[in-house]
């Protein structure tokens, strides 16, 4: 696991922002970061960025402990605040140039990344322009394009859709995927459920700055094995559960399982091939259509060709979305 947080506390005064929080995300993997508004996402990403201090428990990022190797997990980690405040005198490229440079990248590295990242976020245009100039959404994707520029191995992204307009999102999602598939490892907070839906491999969710499980959206046994994890517990809260050694058991990302939709032009026939059992697990629903659990695109159009050579006249087949949302309200009337 590529970040491990085990039994962390944080206060602001007399409150605890983060409390005995334990979680661990994997590398290669996006994970999201879900919870309501004071949960404390922002301040454990903080934390975990080596930008606060936690009172008590231990950090590892990359194999770095933010507290001792500050410096280190810096250069480890691209962080993404939800605002980002720029210098507004500066232009695109001097920004990104003096983070460069604070990163320890030599000149000739230092332009051609920052080059490179204009061009991802689709900036080049305004590369000369004085960050005042940009719009909301163009100040994010700068943001994005900070966080990147010195190839981290850990991105940490609070709310970093915000203020995108649709295609910047879509570019987001995408750079996040690159990224992960050459593995790196993903948090991203956010709460637009449905969009994270679409980005992310599994879920952290956060409530009262602990880290939970939510109740009914444990991972099964087979999406848990598929991710090489053991199934736990719903509605185990971190810091509750101990470990068969006697150490702490960190909440570990819920896989998001994908649901997907058939429907066809004769329902019968869609219903006999799915009672037939090809493809295992189908599930009829009164409307007609049959609900089919499906790991990976892959998998969809391996389904999807099946059903065709079957004689079934499929008219849609895409994921059914609304399940981490699903899950999110459950765990907040749970925790009520
Ligand atoms: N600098 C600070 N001083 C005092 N209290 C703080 C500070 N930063 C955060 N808090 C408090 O800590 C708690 C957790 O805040 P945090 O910003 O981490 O939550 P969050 O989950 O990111 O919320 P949101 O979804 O609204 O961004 C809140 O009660 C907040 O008021």
């Amino acid at each position: 696991m590529s970040i491990e947080a085990t039994q962390v506390t944080r206060f602001f005064g007399s409150a605890p922002a983060v409390q005995r929080l334990s979680l661990s995300a994997p590398s290669g993997a996006i994970t999201g970061l879900v919870g309501p508004n004071g949960a404390g996402k922002t301040t454990l990403l903080l934390m975990l960025a080596a930008l606060l201090r936690p009172d008590t428990g231990t950090i590892k990022v990359a194999g770095l402990d933010p507290v001792t190797q500050p410096r280190q997990v810096h250069q480890a980690v691209g962080w993404m605040p939800d605002a980002f405040g720029t210098w507004d005198s500066l232009t695109c490229t001097e920004i990104l140039l003096t983070f460069a440079a604070a990163q320890g990248l030599d000149d000739v590295t230092a332009r051609e990344r920052t080059a490179d990242m204009l061009t991802l976020v689709h900036l080049d245009d305004m590369a000369r322009t004085p960050a005042r100039v940009l719009s909301r959404g163009q100040k994010q994707r700068l943001g994005l394009a900070r966080a990147l520029v010195h190839a981290p191995r850990v991105l940490l992204l609070d709310e970093p859709a915000a203020g995108m307009d649709p295609r910047s999102r879509a570019d987001l999602r995408g750079i996040l995927r690159d990224l992960a598939g050459q593995g790196a490892t993903v948090l991203v907070s956010s709460h637009v459920l449905g969009e994270l839906e679409e980005m992310v491999d599994g879920v952290v969710f956060m409530s009262r700055g602990r880290a939970v499980v939510p109740p009914g959206a444990g991972p099964a046994d087979e999406a848990a094995a598929a991710l090489g994890q053991d199934a736990e517990e719903p509605g185990a809260e971190s810091g509750a559960g101990t470990a068969a050694a006697g150490g702490v058991v960190p909440v570990r990302p819920t896989p998001l399982r994908t649901s997907w939709r058939m429907r066809a032009l004769n329902p019968e026939r869609l219903a006999a091939w799915a009672r037939a059992g090809t493809p295992p697990g189908a599930v009829l629903d009164p409307d007609g259509s049959v609900h089919l659990e499906v790991p990976d695109d892959a998998a969809a159009a391996r389904i999807l060709r099946q059903a065709v050579e079957d004689g079934v006249e499929v008219v849609s087949f895409a994921p059914v979305t609304g399940a981490l949302e699903a899950a999110y309200l459950a765990m907040e009337e749970e925790r009520a």
